[in-house]
């Protein structure tokens, strides 16, 4: 049992550096085109949220700050996600395009101040996934612990590109499926 859960343990590590690698290597102009099709793909198909949590994109991921804006000019309200600890969720915190934000632990931009928020949808930038919804982040489990905890649960559009698909991220009991998976390939239902 030891072994095989090092062996698991191991090979989540290792696709996690595969994963940034492979994006790491996409030039500017192919990193803002697919994520500007992405951002068109949500437009069509995602309903604006009251309460729209999004991340600020580390490790390039996809950058679909665009819908957050279009999103906030019709009348939502927007949310970046506040690490208090490891080992504990999340909590959402609201940005606005004025809002302060100051390096977390990680070096990721996070408001200073602002009313916590309980969003309705979380966009959730996808270091790597599978067709059947399952995300691979950056081993701090912090979504699987934010969603296990929010009654109701928030609807979950995984945002991420092709090169990082999966066959089987082998899921754990604690990972939790997204509904939706966005690339810019298109939009794909996880039936979770
Ligand atoms: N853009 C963005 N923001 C996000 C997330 C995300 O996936 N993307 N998160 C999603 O949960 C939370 C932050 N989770 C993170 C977890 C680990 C690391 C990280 O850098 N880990 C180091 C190892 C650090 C250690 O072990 O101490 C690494 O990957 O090198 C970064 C963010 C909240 N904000
Ligand atoms: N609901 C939970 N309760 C307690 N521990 C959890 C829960 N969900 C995940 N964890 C713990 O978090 C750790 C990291 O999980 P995992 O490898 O799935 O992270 P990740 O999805 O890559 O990270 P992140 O979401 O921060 O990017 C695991 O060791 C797991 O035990």
């Amino acid at each position: 049992m030891e072994s095989r859960f090092e062996d698991s343990t191991a090979r989540r590590q290792a696709l996690r550096r595969e994963m940034v690698n492979r994006r790491a290597a996409l030039d500017a102009a192919t990193h803002a085109r697919r994520s500007a099709e992405i951002v068109e793909i949500l437009r069509s198909t995602v309903k604006m949220p009251q309460i729209c949590a999004f991340c600020w994109p580390i490790k390039h991921e996809p950058d679909v700050r665009a819908i957050v804006d279009d999103w906030l000019g019709q009348g939502a309200r927007a949310a970046l996600p506040v690490v208090d600890a490891p080992g504990a969720p999340l909590r959402f915190r609201e940005w606005t395009p004025t809002a302060l934000l100051a390096p977390d632990r990680y070096g990721i931009p996070t408001p200073v101040a602002g009313d916590w928020l309980v969003p309705d949808l979380i966009l959730i930038p996808l270091n790597g996934f599978d067709a059947a919804g399952y995300r691979l982040g950056y081993g701090g489990g912090f979504f699987d612990r934010t969603l296990a905890a929010l009654v109701p649960r928030p609807l979950t559009v995984g945002v991420g590109f092709e090169i990082n698909r999966i066959d089987s991220i082998q899921p754990e009991a604690h990972d939790q499926r997204l509904d939706w998976i966005v690339t810019e390939a298109g939009a794909f239902s996880c039936g979770g």
